[in-house]
């Protein structure tokens, strides 16, 4: 759940475009983690509907796509993030960019989805019955009406991830970050999710080991190593990566028969 500050909203003048285009500008962004080289050397700039992440395990996916909602700086290189310098950004992007975690239960913080739905637009000023009977309308309006009392905590992991998301969409956030949403879900919850994504209208960075969920999507970034290996159309970047894995098992096999 995005937290927006409420002493931000008055005492300093806002920097962020929410319109900009592109809305993120990477040069020669790095990141470190205890004093180790996590990202490095990363020049891109993002302005497509949808894009995927992919790579390896430890590859650097999750570390790159919290650099969009500041849960990580970059302390090398410069990032923009909606027309403005990423730092003075900050406090403004949990308005603009939702995140969603791979886990709804490290998301999901109220005992029923109407307060989880409600939370976020309390977090926008409005006043807590408002917030509540917007989340209903907001909830019906999604298909889910029948959740609006339901204990998050009973729900199916395919219904709290579609909460999760829900609580994320309803402050209208131009950014929506998915980080492997759909790993815990069978294929149909799975394709609902995606079917969901791929009908908003918010610009939309997801990381995902399941190719398939990737298709529909504009741009793929494959990153390796920490570093950008490919970036392009889905057809091209998504075969080279099936490529490499399938060129990478084969001269595994072939020194295991040694
Ligand atoms: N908080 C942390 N402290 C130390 N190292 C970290 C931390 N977070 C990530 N790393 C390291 O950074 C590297 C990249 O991690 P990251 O989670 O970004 O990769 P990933 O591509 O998302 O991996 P996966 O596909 O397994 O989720 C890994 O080697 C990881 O061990």
């Amino acid at each position: 759940m995005a937290y927006w500050p409420k002493k931000n909203r008055k005492q300093r003048p806002l920097v962020c475009n929410p319109d900009a285009s592109p809305y993120a500008v990477f040069r020669e962004v790095g990141l470190a983690i205890g004093g180790r080289r996590i990202l490095e050397g990363l020049s891109l700039t993002l302005s497509e509907h949808r894009i995927g992440v992919i790579g390896l395990n430890g590859s650097g996916k999750s570390s790159f796509v919290r650099l969009l909602n500041g849960l990580r700086t970059p302390d090398t290189g410069s990032l923009g993030l909606f027309g403005a310098p990423g730092d003075q950004a900050l406090p403004e992007l949990p308005r603009h960019v939702g995140f969603v975690f791979q886990n709804p239960d490290h998301q999901a913080i109220f005992p029923t989805v109407e307060e989880e739905i409600a939370f976020g637009l309390t977090q926008l000023g409005a006043a807590k019955a408002e917030s509540r009977a917007r989340a209903r309308e907001f909830l019906a309006r999604h298909g889910c009406g029948q959740l609006a009392g339901s204990p998050v905590a009973e729900l199916s992991e395919g219904q709290k991830q579609l909460i999760c998301i829900l609580a994320v969409l309803v402050m209208e956030p131009r950014l929506l970050v998915l980080d492997e949403p759909m790993t815990s879900l069978d294929a149909l919850a799975a394709g609902r999710i995606r079917d969901k994504l791929l009908s908003l209208p918010q610009k939309i960075v997801m990381v995902s080991h399941d190719l398939g969920h990737l298709s529909g999507f504009d741009r793929i970034l494959w990153l390796e190593d920490g570093r950008l290996r490919m970036d392009g159309k889905p057809d091209k970047v998504l075969a080279a990566y099936s490529a490499d894995i399938r060129r990478r098992l084969g001269t595994e096999a072939e020194l295991a028969a040694l």
